[in-house]
């Protein structure tokens, strides 16, 4: 799977496997001394993470701070200590707890099972603190090279030279894992999910495309100078397109950013583009244990609204639940949380979150002037659309908005987006809706793929009722940042697009090589197709030869 787009040619650098703990450990002869030991142990770790972060830029800053918090937590520290207690050794104690929270996080899922990551990566720093050997991670280089793991924690990616690695392989994560977030936001080349990536040796040389996720182990050197020209002539080509996203023949389709945060923010400020199309506002508050006031929730959204001036930013009020659960927004538990009481369903629940939430936000905007327009996740019918935008007015915010990412909103768009101003396709909800697929679930990462021609079917219904209601709606799911698939979007008659910042430049070029027309000629292939990759394939061939070529 490329994750990060661009290619990358070099030699491989294998990252040192995690310290695991020793098999013939005895138990500790005083466990009380013992736990003392490990917990300076988790302290070490954390020291050591504060210290990097200090030196880290503001991205990494925040995700090594993050996991050193998980080096300091007394959960953990407690579960060692018991562990100790009933007879493990430290190394053993240690991975045994690690082994557990691992096991709840992974259960929580979403959000949390990504974290599980930088749990281990605590525990086998901590391991190796006790038994006295070298922290584990990636060994020091210095020729360009392609980096490659079984899985990167985010404290090794966010440390990596940017000088010195070309490129990065992982055997594990995903799409949303900080090996890709991080990655996608350095820049660098990226591929997960490589299956058999731990065992290409150290110096061989290999070839990657974060575009299509392709890696070619000792590539001949055609190959290689082939895909260096092409590098060179794609560099060129997205150079000379800027400015708002519009079609050849200058139909405006609005390029715009998902952020989730203040760093996001000042990245996505800083680019030609036009705006913000996702703001997801629970990302702001996932470690939360309480829910943050009007004061602390004002600050943060005038620092995210500040770096766009008067360019718009839609935000989307706190999508709480299923894979983004949030402590101080918690029904309790439900047998299926991705069908449950989640975004604005809870908001009804609990209109005092939202209340709060609505208040700070206008007072931002009033703070900044920022065009602030307010969206809500996971609207299912019209009287719910109705209910959010009289919130949205009692508050004085001037524009209201609806994600369409369950089927049966997409199909009434007319009549859910008839009292909203806008609306915004999920498009990773709406796949795991239409297909009746787990989103988190990556076996079936076939059926949630956005070019699948029954979600295309569903947008379509979608971009009908839109225009019915001459309603603008735009994507903000993932697949805005598709650049063919994005034609397909904007055939079908959607208005704007929204995705990660580093893939904009790509859709503007794809844009700005078709007309409008073209657009609805890829969108009748699309939708022709039979399968997702049928759809892929036979756009890519309809599509203009020179950019398809290169993208
Ligand atoms: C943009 C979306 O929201 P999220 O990924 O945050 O659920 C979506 O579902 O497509
Ligand atoms: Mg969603």
């Amino acid at each position: 799977m490329g994750v990060s787009p661009g290619s990358a040619y070099g030699p491989v650098v294998q990252v040192a496997s995690p310290v695991g703990p020793p098999r013939d450990e005895p138990a500790a002869a005083d466990p009380a001394a013992a736990a003392e030991q490990a917990i300076a142990g988790f302290m070490q770790v954390a020291e050591s993470l504060d210290a990097k972060a200090a030196q880290a830029d503001a991205s990494a800053r925040d995700i090594l701070k993050a996991t050193a918090m998980i080096a300091r937590d007394r959960s953990l520290h407690r579960a060692v200590t018991k562990h100790l207690s009933a007879g493990l050794g430290p190394a053993n104690a240690i991975a045994q707890s690690i082994d557990e929270f691992a096991e709840q996080f992974a259960a929580l899922g979403g959000y949390f099972a990504e974290r599980v990551t930088d749990l281990r990566d605590v525990g086998s720093r901590a391991i190796a603190a006790v038994l006295g050997e070298p922290a584990p991670g990636v060994p020091d280089f210095t020729e360009p090279s392609i980096v490659v793991a079984e899985d990167l924690a985010p404290a090794e990616t966010a440390t990596l030279d940017r000088s010195l690695v070309l490129g990065i392989i992982t055997r594990a994560g995903g799409l949303t894992s900080h090996t890709a977030i991080l990655a996608a936001q350095m820049g660098i080349p990226a591929v997960v999910q490589l299956a058999g990536a731990t065992e290409i040796p150290t110096g061989t040389p290999v070839a990657l495309d974060g575009g299509s996720g392709a890696v070619t182990v000792n590539p001949d050197p055609a190959f290689v100078e082939a895909q260096r020209e092409r590098r060179a002539r794609l560099a060129e080509a997205l150079a000379d397109v800027t400015g708002p996203g519009a079609t050849a023949d200058g139909h405006h389709v609005a390029l715009l950013a998902n952020i989730g945060g203040v760093h996001d923010a000042e990245l996505a400020g800083a680019e030609d583009l036009e705006g913000v199309g996702l703001f997801r506002t629970e990302f702001v508050f996932l470690s939360a244990d309480q829910e943050p006031t009007v004061e602390e929730q004002t600050e943060i959204y005038r620092q995210v609204f500040a770096p766009f001036g008067d360019r718009r930013v839609v935000v989307r009020t706190l999508d709480a639940g299923a894979d983004k659960p949030l402590a101080f927004a918690d029904l309790g538990a439900e047998d299926n949380p991705a069908l449950g009481r989640r975004g604005l369903r809870l908001s009804q629940a609990r209109p005092e979150i939202l209340a709060t939430q609505l208040e700070a936000l206008a007072a931002a905007a009033e703070a900044t002037g920022a065009d602030v327009r307010v969206m809500a996740p996971m609207v299912a019918t019209a009287a719910e659309a109705r209910w959010f935008a009289e919130q949205v007015r009692a508050n004085g915010l001037p524009s209201s908005g609806v994600m369409i990412e369950v089927p049966g909103a997409a199909l009434r768009a007319a009549q859910v987006l008839a009292s909203v101003d806008f609306g915004s396709l999920g498009t990773n909800d709406l796949a795991q809706y239409t297909m009746a697929a787990d989103r988190m679930e990556g076996e079936l990462s076939e059926l949630l793929d956005p070019w699948q021609p029954a979600v295309l079917d569903v947008i379509a219904a979608a971009a009908t009722g839109a225009r019915e209601a001459g309603k603008p709606l735009g994507v903000c799911g993932e697949s805005a940042g598709d650049p063919f698939l994005a034609l397909v979007l904007v055939g079908l008659g959607v208005t704007s697009l929204s995705m990660a910042t580093g893939k904009v430049r790509a859709v503007r070029l794809a844009l700005r090589s078709h007309t409008l027309e073209q657009c609805e000629v890829l969108a009748k292939e699309a939708l022709a197709a039979e399968s997702p990759e049928d759809a892929r394939q036979a756009v890519r061939a309809a599509a203009a030869p020179e950019v398809a070529e290169l993208l």
